[in-house]
């Protein structure tokens, strides 16, 4: 009977623990520990084996939540180098702890240093050494190994971010231009994690699109999702603003903004939060042109949208930035009819195209410095 009650019960709260379990998870906090170094053999100069490592490598696929699921206690031992004995002089290596995580985490230790970037498949970095085994050097005692406790930070890599305020369409346009199937509805908050979506060219080339939820007036000073959605900006090529030509309203108690006081809004949570965001190239898509009265209002904003300086003075104190962003290109569209939507999508592979020509410019002129220095004046002339 009792048996049956607990069965019962297991099975009434597993649904409940499904919903309310977050589904995304970008942070982990483990406990790492290299494995202890094998004393030596004083009597015959044996050496002990060293203790075994742990060690981080980057999966393409693989999530925190597999990590965390994986690791039940959250720590990781490498087991312990081999003692010298008369049998084996040199103590046996202990076991490495080969620990897989997505790609794109970054390691962090107690006091916020950061040990590693794993952004690319198979990049891997050691986070607890192991133990020197037992030798002359250390009267044969191993030494333990490391041992510390690491923060995994993850941080979506995709070719393009979408940045705008609830309610703005991104997961309409998300549809619209990728393979991605986000939930849309007519209230804010509707996307709770981000969602990446691939957009496909007919040459067989494809690009990532990030959907970055959660971004409101105050997100750099982590009010609401603040940072746990705006640190996936940061590793994103190209920055895809979208608005409502009508504007937005967060709630019955915050102010209505016009589309223009929006971007201005936009502007300034970037730069709050991290400067350097301005400096990425970036498009401007004005959403719900379907709508009537959307041209009237693209009129009287147009031209103060292509040179926001223009109407700065006239923008609300709380969210004037004091560097203005420069659109590449501004799009009036409308992601629920999926008019000019083709136009966007062209237009994203045009500017990466760009950037990735720039950077193998760049990538170009540090080999050869770097070639220029090896090889110095005595070698061959490198043009
Ligand atoms: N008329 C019109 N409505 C649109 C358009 N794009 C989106 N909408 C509507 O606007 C509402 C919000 O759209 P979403 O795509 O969920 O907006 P979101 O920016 O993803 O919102 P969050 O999930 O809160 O971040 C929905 O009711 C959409 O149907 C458009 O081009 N025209």
């Amino acid at each position: 009977m009792v048996q049956l009650f607990k069965y019962l019960l297991k099975s009434t709260k597993s649904p409940a623990r499904a919903h309310f379990r977050p589904s995304f998870l970008d942070t982990l906090r483990l406990t790492v520990r290299g494995g202890h170094g094998g004393n030596g053999l004083p009597k015959y100069g044996g050496v002990g084996g060293q203790g075994g490592c742990v060690y981080f490598v980057a999966k393409e696929g693989h999530t925190l939540r597999k990590v965390a699921q994986s690791l039940k206690d959250k720590r990781v031992h490498a087991t312990s180098g081999e003692d010298s004995s008369k049998l084996s002089i040199f103590g046996r290596r202990g076991g490495d702890q080969r620990i897989e995580v997505p790609v794109g985490v970054q390691v962090y230790d107690e006091q916020h240093k950061l040990l590693a970037d794993l952004n690319e498949d198979e990049a891997s970095c050691i986070v607890a050494g192991g133990g020197t085994g037992g030798c002359t050097g250390n009267n044969f005692l191993g030494r333990p190994g490391e041992s510390r406790i690491v923060n995994l930070d993850l941080k979506l890599i995709a070719d393009v971010g979408l940045v705008g305020f609830p309610n703005a369409g991104k997961s309409t346009l998300l549809k619209a231009i990728s393979n991605a199937k986000p939930k849309i509805a007519a209230y804010p908050f509707t996307t709770i994690r981000p969602q990446i979506g691939t957009i496909e060219y007919s040459d067989l080339r494809s690009i990532s699109l990030a959907d970055l939820p959660g971004l409101i007036e105050g997100a750099h000073a982590n009010f609401g999702m603040g940072h746990k959605f705006l640190k996936h900006i940061e590793r994103t090529r190209l920055l895809l603003f979208i608005v409502d030509i009508f504007g937005f309203q967060l709630s019955p108690r915050h102010p209505h903004r016009d589309c223009l006081a929006n971007i201005y809004a936009l502007n300034k949570e970037l730069e709050l939060y991290d400067p350097t965001l301005l400096e990425k190239p970036c498009l401007l898509l004005l959403n719900k042109m379907d709508k009537e009265g959307a041209q009237d209002i693209l009129a009287k904003v147009e031209p103060s949208i292509r040179d926001l300086s223009v109407g700065l003075a006239e923008c609300p104190e709380e969210v004037r930035p004091s560097r203005v962003l420069k659109f590449e290109h501004i799009l009036p569209i409308s992601a629920k009819n999926a008019t000019r939507i083709s136009q966007v999508k062209k237009q994203l592979r045009k500017t990466l195209d760009e950037l990735a020509e720039e950077q193998l410019v760049v990538d170009g002129q540090v080999l050869k410095e770097q070639l220029q220095q090896r090889v110095g004046i005595r070698g061959p002339k490198i043009t």
